[in-house]
């Protein structure tokens, strides 16, 4: 115990005897202690260093160099380059020529590293520009650090030091917010309508596709590059697309915020260093400056989010909005462009494999279960939401998944509760100020609350995401109305009549302004991320399901026992008994009823699931009230294949006569 006095004799201090009882101690050195026996020793063996900035400089490791770092820490991109440029130059070079403008013709002077700590980068000589004087803009005058592939540790140090609402949670997430748009903005997407687009492309109506020419492309990428080169610091993502190796995409991201390099970092695939080293050009680039709105005063916008693609110069521009998302399906919208040109189908889809190698894809909207039902402990995740279908089989298209966060727990997604730790962007959740614990019920700031994780944060993860070819094909559908069967099993044709047709009540959250849920219809499960017909892709479907032999199922994860409001959604319990039934392949042996109007085929029994809920109408109370509604329902779907009545879906034209006739009769 501490003393008031001097007890310990030998030590180099004791309080003074006299004291006086309402001072202070006084404190007196004793003179003579020997140091061997002191116990606060400052003449132990001598350290590796001198100063605090000699022991903070020990800390640091230099990581196995992907980019050696010239003498003084920095690379400087000039524009007269050094003779033989490393690696690191020829990345900077590269970013350099992605973020030039295009009227002033030369690049930003970039400098490799965090602004902060570049005291050394300024004594870096700056070779002067050979543009004539009067040409230099200020802008041309300062240097942008460029902050390549940064680690997620260092992402979350950006973040959490520079951007407001970025949180460490309980589990090591980083908690952040994407500002005023918590969802897609499907109104604002425009993509460039050039001669070749205008006849590949899906334009009009119900098409995703707005137009917008090539000019004011221009003036939106100019205005893009311009506010993240007035910037002191952008972060550059180098990264692929497409696990199937020779059908791979090299994309690169240019962003204002650490949370959108970290998202992109989980939701792509990760190169190695090796590949980093060499990747070369990027076949895509996003220039996000989402922190800045777009003009409204520019021909074709409609409000100050806008979010454009342009094919032909291989870029994606995006203004007015911080929802990572639009990165994600803005590329997926690319893929469904550039690999149907391939023969490749790109499918808006969940996928996983059994242990006997038997895959299954999940296609459905937003919401309807395909990261959930995907995410399943006895089987192998393949990928959550973007996927190809080729000769050779499927590939996932990303490198992690995104999934919903709304009422999440531990007990019903074991595996997506556990991915959400270090290196997992939370998006917009509301948490415990002290404890930093996350409660995944509030949707204070949205109902869209989302974790972007690394794909092999889900323990049975196929690495690489690549399976042989699907045999099941389950279309989920989360119906509001409450009168699609749970489950049914579906001929060819009928599979692709759903398909075209993309039935889900679109739940609230991941598109803006949808606050209830509201049936809608969007072709291949995925009409904004389309970019050809919807026929162009259900021909390809219809083929491959063909030459596979694969079974279709719609599976309604949606209400039952009554519409939204007086129904109740299924349990997801149950819908899992569902899709192991599939899986197993005890659905497909098992006897079957039809349904009157939408002739769908009900199974009498599935093991674990009360056969009361199976056939819908037995959930309903209200007999009429069902039979209505099932009508309704009929009516909604055959108005919206009306505009599909006119195409043929690929050579066959008895396959067209056979989808057209699966619709609902009445
Ligand atoms: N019966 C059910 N089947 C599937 N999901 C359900 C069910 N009931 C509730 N849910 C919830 O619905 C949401 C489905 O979202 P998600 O799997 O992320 O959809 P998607 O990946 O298709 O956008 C999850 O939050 C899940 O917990
Ligand atoms: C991120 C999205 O995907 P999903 O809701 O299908 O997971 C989205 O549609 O914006
Ligand atoms: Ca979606
Ligand atoms: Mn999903």
């Amino acid at each position: 115990m501490a003393g008031n006095g001097n007890e310990n004799a030998d030590g180099d201090f004791s309080f003074s005897a006299a004291a006086a009882r309402d001072a202070l101690p006084r404190i007196t050195t004793e003179k003579g202690a020997k140091s061997a026996d002191v116990c606060h020793d400052d003449t132990a063996p001598r350290v590796n260093f001198q100063t605090i900035d000699e022991l903070h400089s020990l800390q640091k490791k230099r990581s196995a160099p992907t980019t050696p770092l010239k003498e003084g820490g920095g690379v400087v991109m000039g524009t007269s380059g050094p003779t033989t440029p490393s690696s690191g130059e020829t990345m900077l070079q590269s970013v350099s020529a992605s973020l030039a403008s295009l009227t002033r013709e030369t690049g930003p002077k970039l400098i490799r590293g965090d602004p902060t700590s570049a005291a050394k980068v300024a004594h870096v000589p700056h070779t002067p520009t050979s543009v004539p004087a009067a040409d230099v803009s200020d802008s041309g005058l300062k240097f942008t650090h460029i902050l390549h592939n940064l680690s997620p540790a260092e992402l979350y140090e950006q973040a959490i030091k520079y951007e407001k609402g970025s949180f460490v949670t309980s589990t090591g997430a980083l908690a952040t917010l994407s500002g005023a748009k918590t969802g897609r903005s499907p109104k604002d997407k425009r993509v460039v309508k050039d001669e070749t687009t205008a006849s590949e492309l899906w334009w009009g109506k119900g098409s995703p596709n707005i137009e917008m020419d090539e000019q004011t492309f221009l003036v939106n990428r100019e205005r893009a590059v311009d506010y993240l080169n007035s910037l002191d610091k952008v972060f550059v993502n180098d990264q692929y697309l497409n696990w199937d190796p020779e059908n791979r995409i090299k994309v690169r991201i240019v962003s204002a915020r650490a949370y959108h390099s970290l998202f992109m970092h989980n939701m792509c695939i990760r190169p190695t260093p090796e590949e980093l080293e060499n990747f070369g050009t990027p076949d895509f680039t996003i220039y996000n400056a989402g922190k800045f709105p777009c003009n409204r005063y520019t021909h074709y916008m409609t409000s100050s989010t806008s979010v454009d693609i342009n094919l032909e110069r291989r870029e994606m521009v995006i203004l007015g909005t911080q929802y990572a998302g639009e990165m994600k399906k803005g590329l997926f919208g690319v893929m469904h462009y550039l690999m149907p040109k391939r023969k490749i189908l790109s499918l808006h889809s969940g996928c996983n494999m059994g242990k006997e190698g038997d895959v299954a894809l999940f296609f459905g909207l937003s919401g309807t279960g395909k990261t959930t039902l995907s995410t399943d402990h006895n089987r192998y995740l393949i990928g959550d939401d973007e996927h190809c279908w080729s000769d050779a089989g499927v590939s996932n298209i990303e490198g992690g998944c995104y999934a919903k966060c709304i009422d999440l727990s531990r007990e019903k997604e074991p595996d997506i509760w556990n991915a959400i730790k270090f290196g997992t962007v939370l998006e917009n959740v509301v948490f415990d100020e002290h404890t930093r614990e996350v409660d995944y019920n509030d949707k204070s700031v949205t109902e869209n609350t989302r974790a972007a994780y690394p794909i092999e944060y889900i323990p049975n993860s196929k690495i690489p995401c690549v399976g042989p070819h699907p045999k099941n094909v389950i279309l989920l559908a989360c119906d509001a109305f409450g009168v699609l069967p749970p489950i049914s099993k579906l001929d060819l044709a009928q599979t692709m009549y759903h398909f075209i047709s993309g039935y889900t009540a679109l739940v609230a959250g991941t598109e803006e302004g949808v606050k209830e849920p509201r049936a809608t219809f969007s072709a291949c499960f995925g009409a904004a991320f389309i970019m050809l017909h919807p026929t162009k892709y259900a021909a390809m479907l219809a083929e491959k399901m063909q030459a596979q032999g694969a079974t279709g199922w719609l599976v309604n994860t949606g209400w039952s026992g009554g519409s939204y409001g007086a129904g109740s959604r299924i349990k997801l319990a149950y819908t899992r008994k569902i899709i192991d039934a599939i899986h197993s392949g005890s659905l497909l042996n098992a006897t079957y009823h039809k349904t009157e109007i939408f002739g769908l085929e009900i199974p009498n029994e599935v093991e674990g699931v009360p056969s009361e809920i199976l056939e819908p109408m037995n959930a309903w109370e209200d007999k009429e009230a069902y039979k209505d509604t099932l009508l309704k329902l009929a009516g909604l779907f055959r108005n919206n294949f009306e505009t599909f009545t006119s195409h043929k879906i690929g050579d066959d034209g008895k396959l067209t006569e056979e989808i057209l006739a699966a619709g609902p009769n009445f």
